[in-house]
């Protein structure tokens, strides 16, 4: 198959890579043409995942044209906040191919999933998947053992893409309930900053179980209200990418948070970011917004909303959840 994936990102080429030793004809689009001709020249994604050859097979263009000429499959890993802006360009050029996100998050400024965003821009009878999972492009890229899921209103793409995807080491499970999958992919990173933050303070691993226990009541409790079942936030993209993100290494959502709790304000983070992107600080904004839409208990949102936005300190937040009134675990 011929397969288009946007955005050369870490994930995006992590997944190309993957897509590569599937067999398939795989072409790796990037914004800038400069940055692909550069890419070309040493055949790495030296600025986003560093130290890994491109597969000879892989195609590097900046030519979006040729790019989603005659193409299966368009995956799409642009950072959430940019993600219309993708979609739109595809609409320009008329495309008919089904897209698969890979990207997590909710945008800001319409507090919609990317799924709505693409049948808002593509239309509603346009094939859309979504694959997510605790997966790390800089493991991913090395054939570390990663299990995924992928949900779509579209049986058959699903299946198409597990299929598409499945490896030895890329195991890919199917779901029906793709407001679910989606919202777990989106709101784990709101509690890796927070894991983070813990990190910096020099808390230890009981206040991170807590918060992670916590954490995923609220990703329930939200995703409920918002469409999706209370189980699917106990499978691979809830609990799984809950406990890969608050307690990696490599995570970016969860780096930001232990700066913050080292106590850097948020423009040296965005400036230690530089290119990259942690999706979990506008998707706070989002999720602590249509909490409070659908008048949803997630206590920990808020304290993550105020850190981010109102300037409150990590310690107070910390005090003010631990203080709450007494409560029975599940009500
Ligand atoms: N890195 C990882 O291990 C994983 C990332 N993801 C998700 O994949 C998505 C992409 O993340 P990464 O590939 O990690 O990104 P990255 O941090 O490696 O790279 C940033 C990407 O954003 C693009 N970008 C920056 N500003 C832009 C703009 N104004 N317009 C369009 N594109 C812009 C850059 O060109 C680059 O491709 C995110 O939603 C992330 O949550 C999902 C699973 C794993
Ligand atoms: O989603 C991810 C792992 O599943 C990547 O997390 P970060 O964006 O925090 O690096």
């Amino acid at each position: 198959m011929k397969i288009t994936v946007l955005s050369s990102g870490s994930w995006g080429t992590a997944l190309a890579k993957t897509l590569c030793d599937n067999n398939h004809d795989v072409h790796l689009w990037s914004r800038s043409q400069e940055y692909s001709d550069a890419m070309e020249a040493k055949r790495e994604n030296f600025r986003y995942l560093p130290g890994f050859p491109l597969p000879d097979s892989l195609h590097l263009t900046a030519d979006l044209a040729k790019a989603i000429e005659n193409t299966d499959l368009i995956v799409t890993s642009t950072p959430t906040q940019y993600v219309r802006h993708s979609l739109e360009m595809l609409k320009e050029h008329k495309t008919t191919a089904p897209i698969c996100n890979v990207s997590k998050g909710i945008e800001v400024s319409s507090l919609q999933r990317i799924s709505e965003i693409t049948s808002e821009i593509l239309g509603e009878s346009h094939p859309f998947c979504v694959l997510v999972g605790p997966s790390h492009a800089e493991e991913l890229i090395k054939n570390m053992p990663t299990a995924v899921v992928v949900s779509s209103q579209f049986n058959y793409l699903a299946k198409m893409v597990q299929n598409v995807f499945m490896n030895q080491n890329f195991r890919v499970y199917t779901s029906s309930d793709l407001v679910g999958v989606e919202l777990g992919g989106a709101l784990k990173n709101i509690f890796a900053i927070a894991a983070g933050v813990i990190d910096g303070l020099g808390l230890g691993d009981n206040t991170k179980a807590a918060l992670m226990t916590r954490g995923n009541v609220e990703m329930a409790r939200l995703g409920r209200a918002l469409g999706g079942f209370e189980e699917t936030f106990n499978g691979l993209s809830g609990i799984g990418d809950l406990i890969v993100t608050c307690t990696s290494k490599h995570s970016r959502n969860r780096s930001v948070g232990e700066m913050l709790g080292k106590g850097l304000s948020m423009d040296d983070i965005k400036a230690k970011l530089g290119h990259s992107v942690a999706e979990g600080v506008a998707t706070t904004k989002s999720a602590y917004q249509l909490a409070q839409q659908y008048k949803v208990e997630v206590p920990i949102i808020e304290q993550c909303y105020q850190v981010l936005y109102e300037d409150r300190s990590a310690a107070e937040a910390i005090n003010y959840l631990m203080t709450r009134d007494a409560k029975q675990e599940r009500n």
